[in-house]
């Protein structure tokens, strides 16, 4: 399912974080959010996740305005940085627990805890506490646990940025399957690291904030249309620095969606986004539910 910001703009005691963001995330498409410190990107995730509301513009989940929605009713699974787990709680209660806020009957539940476990390569450990795993294995646990319910859209908000490089590469290379075996789930991945966002996203969508100096705190996404101008994005108006691996992907870029430019000013919208080269789609056999944690 589809995701979509129309004019999003979320404020913070005024001051302005997103500034009426455009930007569409198509149906089991990665979406990576990269950009500064304070540039919005987990503000975004947050609107769609339903934890923060917006002073104006709508949030849509395929065709639902899921803008009024409480986050339990969006069908959205979320996993963060600091895995948030519950630490008295075994591995296969934390993935569980989701569904059973949904009352998910018995039965139905051990066999989708048993599968996001499978998935997640994590059943041997389902009798563990999350503090006798380390930090890679309580990661996938915390995606397990998103899995559960089946989401229709998978928020990350930097999911590796807590583990080491080792890891991080290996958990890079798990999402990557994970996301080859449920090609009908959205991801938006707010990440930091170019590498992330190039080896996993459809798209990458640079958040800046452009209009630091003209407005306080207002934020936009500067995107490209054409594949050589990826480095010059993420560079001039992301402030990172392209690396010489980047640049080799940026050549590879195909341009995919392309929808008219929102304007000037602040506005972010979906014009030129950088399209990745794609991965196989298979379907995913999983009904899609609407639940969350
Ligand atoms: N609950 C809040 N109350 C007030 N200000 C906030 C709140 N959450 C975020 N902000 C501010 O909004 C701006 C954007 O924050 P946000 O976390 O969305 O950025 P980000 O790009 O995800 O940053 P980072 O990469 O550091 O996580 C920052 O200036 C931040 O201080």
């Amino acid at each position: 399912m589809g995701i979509r910001f129309d004019a999003v703009t979320v404020a913070y005691d005024g001051n302005v974080v997103l500034d009426a963001l455009d930007l569409t995330v198509a149906t089991g498409e990665v979406m990576a959010l990269l950009g500064p410190s304070g540039s919005g990107k987990t503000t975004a995730l947050r609107a769609v996740a339903g934890f923060v509301r917006p002073a104006s513009g709508r949030v849509f989940l395929g065709d639902r305005d899921v803008t009024d929605l409480p986050p339990h009713r969006r069908g959205i699974g979320m996993v963060v940085q600091s895995y948030a787990l519950f630490p008295h709680l075994r591995v296969e209660d934390n993935v569980a627990f989701g569904l059973k806020a949904r009352k998910v009957p018995k039965a139905e539940l051990r066999a989708r805890v048993a599968e996001a476990l499978e998935m997640t390569g994590m059943a041997a450990y389902a009798r563990r506490h999350p503090r006798e795993l380390s930090g890679g294995r309580q990661q996938r646990v915390a995606i397990a646990r998103a899995l559960a319910i089946r989401p229709d859209v998978l928020l990350l908000d930097e999911p590796l940025s807590a583990l080491d490089a080792r890891l991080r590469s290996g958990m890079l290379a798990e999402l990557a399957r994970l996301h080859r075996e449920l090609p009908e789930v959205s991801i938006l991945y707010v990440t930091h690291d170019q590498i992330e966002a190039l080896t996993l996203a459809d798209r990458i969508a640079v958040m800046d904030k452009a209009f630091s100096a003209a407005s306080t705190a207002a934020s936009t996404a500067a995107m490209t249309s054409a594949p050589g101008e990826a480095a010059r994005c993420r560079s001039s108006a992301a402030g990172l620095v392209p690396t010489s691996s980047s640049a080799r992907w940026v050549s590879r870029y195909r341009p995919r969606t392309h929808t008219s430019a929102s304007g000037s000013g602040g506005r972010v919208g979906t014009t030129g986004t950088v399209a990745l080269p794609g991965v196989t789609r298979q379907r995913w056999r999983m009904a899609a539910t609407a639940a969350w944690l």
